[in-house]
Formats: C-alpha cells, structure tokens, sequence
C-alpha cells in the first residue's frame, strides 16, 4: 500500500505498538499521529513510530486512508463525535482499539453518511505498561485481534484492514460487539477488578502489620501485575461495561459465599476438589502456539476423492461471496471419500458456508 496515509490518534502503547507493526509491513505508507499529551507525540516522532505529527485531529484526518483510534474508551466516544463533523476520505476505513465494543461500535454510528467505513477492533494482547515508550511491533502476535464489523459492512474493507494489520501476526476474528464484551468482561475486565481488590486488602492490612507487603512473594506478585495498569483506561472500560461486571460480580460473590462455606465446615474433601478442578482447568488453557490457526469457526466436509472437487467446493462458497481463512485435506477413507476442513473468519461464514454446500449436496458437519 504504497504512499498511503494512515493517522493514529492516541500514541501511547497500544496506538504506538500498532503503528511499529503497520510500518514493519507497508514501508511506504506515511504514519501521522495525535495525541493530547505533547511529550507523547514527541517521543513517539523522535522513537520513529510516527512520521510526523499533527496538532489537531482534523489535519491528521485529511486524506487519511486509514484512522486508528487508541485512546482509552470514553475518550473514543468524544473522538467519534468530532470525526463526524471533520472532512474524511470517504474511502477512509477508521477502526479502534479500545477493550469494550458494545458502546464505541453505537457511537460510530454518528458516521454514517460520509461514505467512511468504521469497523471496532481489539487486539487482545497488552501489558500493565503505559506510554508510547512501552510500545513494541510484535506486541500482538499470535494474540487473537477481535473484529467487530456491523452486518452490512463490505467484505473488500474488512480484507484491507486486515492487509493493513498484517504486521501484528494476530490472527484476526470476528464478532458481535455484545459477544466481545462477555468474553473480554470474564477473561479480562473481571479478572482485573479482582488484581486491584487483592491489592485494596493488603493495603489496608498493612495499616495495622507495616511490613506486611514486604513479605509479598511470587503468588501475590503474579496475581496483582496487571493492577498496576493505567487507572484511566480501567476506569472507562470498568463504566463501559458496567452490566456484564455487576453479574460477574454477583455470580463471584455466590462463589466467595460457597468457598466460604466450604472453609468454615472445614470440609476437606470438597476443598480438595475445589482446587483440583480448578487446576485441571487451568493447566488446560491453550497454550499461545506460533502459527496456530484457531479451530471455532471450522466445518468439515465430506468430499468423493476426485479431481476437481477442492475448486468446486472453494467456488461454491466463492459464488456467495463467503472468504475461508484456511483449508486443509485432513484424511482419505478408503480411497473414495476424504474430509476437507475448513475455517472462516465467524461463526454466521460458517453457518452459510453449511447451508450452501448443503444445497450442492455435500455433507458438511461442524465437527468431527
Ligand atoms: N493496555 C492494554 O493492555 C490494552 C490492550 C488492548 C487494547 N487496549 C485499549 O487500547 C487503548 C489505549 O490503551 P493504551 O494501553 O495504549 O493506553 P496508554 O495510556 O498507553 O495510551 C493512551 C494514549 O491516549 C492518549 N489520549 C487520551 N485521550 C486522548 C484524546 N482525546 N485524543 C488523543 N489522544 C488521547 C493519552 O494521552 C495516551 O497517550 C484503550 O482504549 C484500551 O482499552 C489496551
Ligand atoms: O497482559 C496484560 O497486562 C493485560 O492486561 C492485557 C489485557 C488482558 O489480557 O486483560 C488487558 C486489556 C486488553 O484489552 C487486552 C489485554
């Protein structure tokens, strides 16, 4: 994407690491950036994550091709509504960063009219550290880039702002915004409430014993990192995805009052299995493979061992305009039938591609 322009608003570590992996990439395109904190721009132009820098929004956005949006997320909402009143490319493709999707996603809708596509994003990798200086081009790779495109958004944007991120190595998917903000409420914004709680405890523990903090080792150390990430990015994500917090909240208050019960009745079995399914559990997490393709959005096909048969099916899917991110022979039975696997991008391609290749006669099953 040669001489094209991309504009960053919000060049701390996430707008900062984004710019290094779309520069790794396309060499040529030219990177602008914003950011309301003067020393922010400076050290991001001086760290060459930028080109250059604008001092007000509405120049950076001028013939941009591409707008990122990597404040924290009240503050995208405010960026929103006054993109809506600036002159946009009307190719322009705007995409954000930000850890919720549900409440950005509504606000983008102030862009309808001007021909621009907004499409949420979030890549789900990070660090408790702040600030354009923490930045790093390979921060996302491997992590999961969750896309949040509206239903009528054209596929070709979708694909370029894919080609644009291709420097991260995330491997991108798609969802609703309201999916996004239950997983990243459980796996990520919940957790966080509870690193800070711990921290709220010993803090005032230590009000009575001074040197208990001294004493904090590896396990508090581990569970408590992320707590020291930025208070105002966790504050607006916290106000953003207020409902989905309160019922974890009170589904964990349920669960103190159980692990509560379990202790004062001393019950050592129970406690025993309370830990042990908690261990096999977590000792079960994917491991974050290089290179893995995520396997949820895959259908498997039973195809006649012929040659001829991997362009029909690719064509029938083609035809309705449905893309697949990854396709594999996975074995041949008995020489007359093999099974295809292949993986789309969410779980509506995949259901289509279902119907579709049903139509046509062939046997497709979601999984093996
Ligand atoms: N930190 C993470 O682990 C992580 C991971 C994925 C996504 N995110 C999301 O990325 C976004 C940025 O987070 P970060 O970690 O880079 O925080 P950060 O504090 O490092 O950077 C945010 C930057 O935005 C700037 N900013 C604030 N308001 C602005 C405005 N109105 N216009 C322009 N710039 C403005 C700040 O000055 C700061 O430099 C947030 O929305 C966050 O939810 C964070
Ligand atoms: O690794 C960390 O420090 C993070 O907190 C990263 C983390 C998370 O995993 O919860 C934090 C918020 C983001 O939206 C995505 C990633």
């Amino acid at each position: 994407m040669n001489n094209r322009k991309v504009f960053v608003i919000g060049l701390g570590l996430i707008g900062g690491s984004i710019a290094l992996a779309i520069k790794k990439e396309h060499k040529n395109c030219m990177i602008y950036g914003f950011d309301i904190k003067e020393d922010q721009l400076k050290m991001a132009k001086s760290l060459g994550v930028i080109d250059e820098f604008v001092d007000q929004v509405e120049k950076g956005v001028e013939d941009a091709d591409l707008i990122i949006l990597a404040a924290p997320v009240k503050k995208t909402e405010e960026v929103l509504i006054n993109l809506a009143s600036y002159n946009l490319k009307a190719s322009a493709i705007i995409t954000d960063v930000g850890s919720t999707k549900e409440k950005i996603v509504e606000k983008a809708q102030v862009l309808q009219g001007k021909g621009v596509t907004f499409i949420g994003g979030h890549p789900m990798a990070g660090s408790h550290k702040t600030g354009v200086e923490a930045a790093k081009a390979h921060l996302f790779e491997n992590a999961f880039y969750i896309l949040t495109p509206s239903e009528g958004t054209n596929m070709t944007k979708i694909i370029q702002l894919q080609n644009w991120l291709k420097g991260t190595k995330a491997k991108f998917i798609e969802m609703s915004p309201s999916q996004h903000d239950q997983i990243a409420g459980v796996i990520s914004h919940f957790p966080h409430l509870i690193a800070a709680s711990l921290v709220h405890q010993v803090a005032k523990i230590e009000k009575e014993q001074p040197l208990l903090s001294n004493f904090a080792a590896g396990g508090f150390r581990d569970i408590t990192r992320i707590a020291s990430a930025s208070p105002v990015m966790w504050r607006d994500i916290l106000i953003h995805n207020k409902e989905i917090l309160l019922s974890l909240l009170s589904e964990w208050q349920k669960e103190m009052d159980y692990v509560k019960g379990l202790i004062e009745k001393a019950e050592d079995q129970s406690i025993l299995q309370y830990f042990h399914s908690a261990k096999m559990f977590r000792d079960e997490l994917p491991i974050k493979q290089k290179g893995a393709i995520p396997s949820f959005y895959d259908l498997y096909v039973d195809v006649p061992d012929h040659p001829g048969v991997i362009s029909d099916v690719t064509g029938i899917l083609s035809k309705e305009n449905i893309s697949i991110t990854n396709i594999r022979i996975l074995e041949t039975r008995e020489d007359i039938m093999g099974v295809l696997r292949l993986s789309f991008r969410s779980d509506q391609d995949r259901d289509r591609a279902l119907t579709c290749l049903a139509e046509n006669l062939y046997e497709a099953y979601i999984s093996s």
